[in-house]
């Protein structure tokens, strides 16, 4: 997303683990990209002299980074993790005093220009820091501030919810291939038609509720299927399916977070 958005490439230093997929990311991206296999500096080559860092390994490898990369961090260099459950506190501990540290989420419509990113300071991230990371998603999607106690749920929503859609998609052809539609026919109308509602959705100032109502005609086949949905709890099932991931982040945050 930042390349798209015109990132020079020659100013970003990337790292990887394995070196077949640091390859393979140099050609896509036409970036620098060092395998810490191949070269166990790469990480601490890489912070040296950054403007900014972005941390986007796993979130149990969050915190082995940040000690790795300590070292090598200038005083203002501005930290950035986009890792589900790991507390600011907890990567602040890790790193040099004084840190600037700003913990993201956000999610994978990123790579197509259409992400949201959810964004909170630490204890020494000034304004020019978050303007730093927000400078990152800036040019492919819209970054929000919130407090930190809300990152989980905005994971909930915004970070896991791109899987929601997708797998709406991958219900949509299970239904219709059932129907006895070709399975491939089947698989192209939903994912274009869930690719469709979204690009709808995408238009400013639109409600969900009235694109929606414009669909249903009454006593028509939409209201038959919405009807039959909210029979079957939908709204309840969406709501436990986004508690449970908010929760696996509270849990992520006790199991990795507290080193
Ligand atoms: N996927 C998503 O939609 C979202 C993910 N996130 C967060 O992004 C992070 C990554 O998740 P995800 O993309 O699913 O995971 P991936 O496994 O796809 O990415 C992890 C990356 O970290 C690299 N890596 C692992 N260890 C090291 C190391 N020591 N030094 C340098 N690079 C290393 C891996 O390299 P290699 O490939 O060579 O092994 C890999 O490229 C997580 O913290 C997650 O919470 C946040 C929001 C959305
Ligand atoms: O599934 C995860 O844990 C990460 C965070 C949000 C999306 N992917």
């Amino acid at each position: 997303g930042m390349l798209a958005a015109g990132t020079d490439p020659g100013s970003v230093r990337a790292t990887g683990r394995s070196a077949t997929t640091a390859r393979q990311r140099e050609e896509r991206f036409r970036v620098t990209v060092t395998a810490t296999e191949a070269d166990p500096e790469a990480n601490r080559n890489a912070a040296a002299g950054a403007d900014v860092v972005v941390l986007g390994v796993k979130p149990k490898d969050i915190l082995s980074l940040c000690r790795e990369i300590a070292g090598a961090l200038r005083p203002g260099t501005v930290v950035v993790s986009v890792a589900a459950g790991i507390p600011l506190a907890a990567m602040e501990r890790h790193l040099p005093a004084g840190q600037p540290v700003v913990r993201t989420m956000p999610n994978t419509p990123l790579t197509v220009g259409m992400g949201v990113v959810g964004m909170a300071g630490g204890a020494a991230a000034t304004e020019e820091h978050l303007a730093a990371a927000t400078a990152l998603f800036a040019g492919s999607g819209t970054v929000h501030r919130v407090a930190e106690d809300q990152i989980d749920a905005v994971a909930a929503v915004s970070g896991s919810g791109p899987a929601y859609a997708f797998l709406l998609a991958e219900l949509m052809a299970a239904g219709g291939a059932q129907m006895g539609l070709d399975e491939d026919l089947a698989a192209e109308l939903a994912r274009n038609t869930v690719a469709g509602a979204g690009r709808m959705l995408a238009e400013p100032g639109v409600d969900p509720a009235a694109l929606r109502r414009a669909v249903t005609s009454p006593n028509g086949t939409t209201e038959a299927a919405v009807e039959s949905f909210l029979a079957a709890d939908l709204a309840g099932i969406i709501a436990r399916g986004m508690q449970a991931s908010a929760a696996r982040g509270r849990a992520i945050s006790e199991e990795f977070g507290n080193s």
